[in-house]
């Protein structure tokens, strides 16, 4: 029987918010209740981590950290520890973001250290892999996704301790979204790669789609097979495009 994976719509925030945003957290929160098929989490900007995590303590919304490193402490100035992040009320991180294996070059094996950190502090780890234009357009989208899952994934990955987050890099920010068939192959492919390295864990592992998702296309991609919801970058900062996201779980 296949497994049963509770979808998860989560909001990366990146480098976006101040104190006063905290009033789209708490309209997030009055709604979620309503949103009763799916999961949700927000991703603020680790200066607001421990205020928003006080602030949805108790509520069915889940606060997460957009990094970490991968020592517990030291001398690594600007950088955050998951334990910090968990001392914090954090229960998750995004480790391998695009963005951060880009503008801070962080490798597979850096992104693989994250997820053991973020193990190591009682977190999730969401995992994020995707492939650029240019590898697409070559016809290495697939490969990718394979050298990305082999090199970022710790052994011991289960259900419970890991998300993967399939993001085209070319998709984000940009309005542009792969077709529902190549987010089913995507997804497909990194299934059968969990599966193969986990068994039944594998297969509980959810795998959420980001790039470009609005209220508007939220439905069809939530509804292709292995996509167990979304990391939603620019629509999770107003509550109302976030909710209407979760909507497609309604
Ligand atoms: O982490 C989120 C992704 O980078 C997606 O961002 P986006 O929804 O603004 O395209």
């Amino acid at each position: 029987m296949a497994a049963e994976r509770r979808p998860l719509v989560a909001g990366n925030w990146k480098m976006n918010g101040l104190k006063a945003s905290i009033g789209e957290l708490d309209a997030v929160i009055a709604a979620a209740s309503g949103v009763g098929r799916c999961d949700l989490m927000v991703c603020p900007p680790a200066t607001l981590v421990a205020a928003f995590a006080a602030r949805a303590a108790g509520t069915p919304v889940a606060i997460g950290g957009q990094d970490c490193h991968a020592e517990m402490s030291g001398a690594f100035t600007g950088d955050i520890a998951a334990e910090m992040l968990a001392d914090a009320g954090a229960t998750a991180v995004i480790v391998g973001h695009s963005e951060r294996r880009t503008y801070h070059e962080e490798s597979d094996a850096e992104v693989r250290a994250k997820a053991l950190a973020a193990w190591r502090a009682g977190l999730t780890a969401i995992v994020c892999i995707g492939e650029t234009k240019d590898e697409r357009v070559a016809g290495k989208t697939l490969e990718v996704l394979g050298v990305q899952l082999a090199g970022s994934l710790p052994d011991g990955s289960t259900a419970t301790n890991l998300v993967v987050a399939y993001e085209p890099v070319w998709a984000i920010g940009t309005g542009l979204t792969p077709t529902a068939a190549d987010v089913a192959e995507a997804h497909g492919f990194i299934r059968d790669r969990l599966m193969a390295r986990f068994g039944a864990e594998g297969e509980g592992v959810r795998v959420l789609y980001g790039g470009s998702v609005k209220p508007s296309n939220a439905a069809e991609l939530m509804a292709v097979a292995n996509v167990d919801g979304a990391l939603v970058g620019g629509a999770s900062l107003k509550a109302t495009d976030f909710l209407g996201i979760a909507g497609a779980y309604r």
